[in-house]
């Protein structure tokens, strides 16, 4: 069936989202990304769709955005976009979609530093260059560095950081976690793959986002086996480093730290779990 019910009575903006998030049943959001590709395929904020699109004859281009949806495809590589902190990053296949729980990281950082400001920011694992981007906006006479392994994650990066006005103050670099990186700096970043090798994964992510950003090993450990050694040489003084963790992993990311000879604080997500190490 198509989204108009005849050609002399459209369906409304309304009716077309209530129809679309009923097929979205295998999403926590079904609304919300209705709402999402029906704002993209009008041109239009979701927040100017909402206050006064509702009554407006749904679009056509909304039918195959539902289909893809419906696909299980992520809404962010569907509309190419996701809001994240105070930022709107360009998001595609290649890199991992930003999640609002990796907001905690860059709280956890606002409220470490107070009044002072990071001077420099390096990113480990940058994707989209979503966590140094979200801090460059936080800290405007702040500069950094963002690492990653995938080409086509720092090519996003790259064309956010122009986009957003940060091209000046972000370099983005090939890399291998740390590996040459001979610098200090205030604030290091990394919202590392840590998901272990057999944990389930709904199809959305499993069948969509790049492995490379996802998987660590069969306990999800093995990249901060590897980051967390060098945090110690990494950190100018007084400096921190904010680690996004799974939800089961507080205590084991927290020995690591601890063995490297840092100091942890913890900080819990919107929903309650242990969400971002902060180590000094
Ligand atoms: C979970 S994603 C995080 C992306 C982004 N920082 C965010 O918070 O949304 C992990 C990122 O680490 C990158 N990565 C994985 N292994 C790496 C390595 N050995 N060196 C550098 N980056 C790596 C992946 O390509 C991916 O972009």
């Amino acid at each position: 069936m198509s989204w108009t019910d005849d050609a002399a009575q459209p369906r409304r903006v309304r009716e077309a989202l209530g129809a679309a998030a009923g097929r979205f049943t295998f999403s926590a959001t079904p609304r919300l990304d209705a709402e999402l590709l029906m704002a993209h395929a009008l041109g239009v904020s979701r927040e100017r769709l909402l206050l006064r699109h509702l009554d407006d004859p749904a679009p056509h281009a909304f039918a195959a955005l539902v289909e893809r949806r419906a696909d299980q495809e992520p809404v962010a590589y569907i509309t190419g976009s996701r809001a994240f902190w105070t930022i709107d990053l360009a998001v595609g296949p290649g890199a991992l979609v930003p999640r609002a729980d990796s907001e905690t990281l860059i709280e956890a950082a606002v409220d470490h530093f107070g009044a002072r400001m990071p001077a420099r920011i390096l990113d480990l694992g940058t994707g989209p260059g979503t966590l140094l981007l979200a801090a460059l906006d936080q800290w405007p006479a702040a500069s950094g560095l963002g690492v990653d392994r995938s080409t086509e994650a720092l090519a996003m990066a790259q064309g956010n950081a122009v986009r957003l006005g940060s091209a000046t103050r972000a370099v983005f670099r090939i890399g291998d976690w740390a590996a040459g990186i001979d610098e200090r700096f205030d604030l290091v970043l990394a919202n590392p793959p840590y998901i272990g090798t057999g944990e389930p994964l709904p199809p959305e992510v499993r069948g969509w986002e790049p492995a490379g950003a996802l998987f660590a090993g069969a306990d999800g450990l093995d990249d901060y086996r590897r980051i967390v050694p060098d945090l110690p040489r990494l950190l100018a003084p007084g400096g921190a480093a904010v680690l996004e963790i799974g939800a089961s992993q507080e205590a084991a990311v927290s020995a690591l730290l601890r063995q490297a000879g840092l100091e942890v604080n913890v900080r819990h997500d919107l929903a309650g779990h242990p969400r971002a190490l902060i180590a000094t």
